[in-house]
């Protein structure tokens, strides 16, 4: 790749990785950067969205916040995989859960992304494109998950674009279909992906249950996502 820089990442000459972690927020980037990388280089700052390239176990691997919501996400991931080569990029992301049983720190993989958004209507298809996550990253992570002994939910999660909802009951149409968890950004990432032909996936953390209403701290949704962490590395 010869870009060198674009209007949101200036890499200044430090490579991007062909496998990217991607945590909305950008100091969950920087913890993630610094506790499980070696060798780790800055790669951007641009508007504070921090990136970081390092190793981990030997094998070169780059992190970095996208922001919230579905544009943030989707301009972030079009110029990784557009000018810089990214290859394999996988949203690390706190979510809430809308299913019985599950509890806060579980492990959500998303076998799919449905969405309210409207970014999937540029790609003009004469129906409805269900966004998909890469099965070679969801088995590859079901496995690692599998080793590890870590419980996970794999499925369907909701990409919403509203956060505080003016309607108490809008997520219920979607509990009723099955849906495991809502998040922001991975409708985006996978159609991103999908019309690049490069592979994403998300994997989550349960910050919030919608059904019992407990909640994470903000400092825990910095830093206390090991699990969902550790087998996204097993992905590089
Ligand atoms: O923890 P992150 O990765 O930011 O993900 C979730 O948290 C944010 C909302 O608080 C949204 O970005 C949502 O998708
Ligand atoms: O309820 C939640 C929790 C995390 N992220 C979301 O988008 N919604």
């Amino acid at each position: 790749m010869t870009t060198t820089s674009t209007p949101h990442i200036d890499p200044h000459g430090v490579e991007i990785a062909e496998t990217i972690l991607l945590p909305g927020d950008p100091l969950r980037a920087k913890f993630i950067a610094e506790t499980y990388l070696d060798g780790v280089q800055c790669f951007n700052e641009v508007r504070n969205m921090l990136g970081f390239t390092g190793t981990y176990r030997g094998k070169q691997v780059s992190v970095m916040g996208t922001g919230m919501g579905i544009p943030s996400i989707s301009l972030y991931t079009y110029e990784l995989i557009h000018f810089f080569g990214v290859k394999n990029l996988v949203r690390v992301g706190s979510c809430g859960a809308m299913q019985e049983g599950m509890d806060l720190y579980d492990v959500v993989i998303a076998q799919g992304a449905s969405t309210d958004s409207n970014y999937l209507h540029q790609f003009g298809v004469p129906g409805t494109f269900a966004p998909l996550s890469s099965y070679r990253l969801l088995e590859q992570a079901k496995r690692a998950a599998d080793e590890r002994g870590q419980r996970t939910h794999v499925g369907n999660v909701l990409s919403s674009d509203v956060f505080y909802n003016a309607d108490p009951d809008a997520m219920e149409p979607w509990r009723k279909l099955g849906v495991l968890a809502v998040e922001m950004e991975s409708a985006g990432l996978f159609v991103n992906a999908a019309a690049a032909g490069v592979d994403a996936l998300g994997i989550f953390t349960v910050s919030d249950n919608l059904l019992t209403h407990a909640q994470t701290t903000p400092q825990e949704r910095q830093t206390a996502f090991k699990d969902m962490i550790e087998i996204a590395l097993e992905l590089a």
